[in-house]
């Protein structure tokens, strides 16, 4: 294992959609069929606790509106809001198992995870997706099987992606320090609400996202470029 510069971040924390996964696969593939399956989802899993669960979640947040309609809507708003998550993940679970999802991460990606992995640095995520969600993901990539890069899965029951408590709240949880964990997104709100909470931070503004640079935090188009940027190896 490489020694890791002085003052280099020791975790990488990352964001899923935007980041790791282009936004076109989440938008036209994820969401489109988490919403074909949910009705008859919902019909077959219903008496399920943790469906149960995600549906009088619903209907706290949503009170007199029928849940599935509730749902709809959060999906036509493209809402981050941990009922949904959890319902589409559950119905992403089965397009996994048969085949019918793969997840097509963005060429740069895995090779820097394991160029990063291999070097030390401690690789985590922290998406709006839930963390069963998330583990399908790296669960069944184009690559395959590549849960085992990271030690940690941090979703919406750690707090919103705009909130600083939230980064706080998985640092606390995970023992690390906030100084030593570079957070990435393409999202320049949610890297506002890190850096306000003490971690390092930086934009993957990717040109076939259309991804907006900010102005606020440094900005690459590449997660090797970002790892380069903090002093981290970038691929093997
Ligand atoms: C776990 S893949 C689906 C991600 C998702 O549902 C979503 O809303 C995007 O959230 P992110 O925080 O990864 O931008
Ligand atoms: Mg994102």
């Amino acid at each position: 294992m490489q020694t890791l510069p002085q003052g280099a971040p020791r975790v990488v924390l990352l964001d899923i959609e935007g980041t790791t996964l282009p936004v076109s696969f989440v938008h036209d593939v994820l969401f489109p069929y988490a919403r074909t399956h949910l009705a008859l989802f919902l019909v077959q899993h219903g008496g399920d606790a943790t469906v149960q669960a995600a549906l009088a979640q619903t209907a706290e947040l949503a009170p007199g509106v029928p849940p599935l309609e509730q749902l709809e809507r959060w999906m036509d708003e493209d809402a981050k809001v941990a009922p949904l998550k959890t319902l589409q993940g559950l119905c992403w679970e089965k397009g996994y198992a048969r085949g019918e999802l793969v997840a097509a991460l963005y060429p740069d990606v895995l090779p820097c995870l394991r160029a990063l992995h291999a070097a030390g640095v401690a690789l985590a995520v922290y998406s709006s997706g839930s963390e069963a969600a998330q583990r399908l993901v790296y669960g069944y990539t184009a690559q395959g099987d590549v849960k085992a890069l990271f030690s940690g899965f941090y979703d919406l029951r750690m707090g919103g992606k705009k909130d600083a408590a939230s980064y706080s709240a998985i640092v606390a949880q995970a023992g690390w320090h906030a100084a030593d964990v570079l957070f990435l997104s393409d999202i320049e709100a949610e890297l506002d609400a890190a850096a306000q909470a003490g971690l390092r931070v930086c934009q993957i503004a990717r040109p076939e996202d259309g991804t907006v640079a900010g102005t606020r935090h440094p900005v690459t188009t590449s997660l090797p470029e970002a790892a380069r940027l903090f002093g981290l190896p970038g691929e093997g």
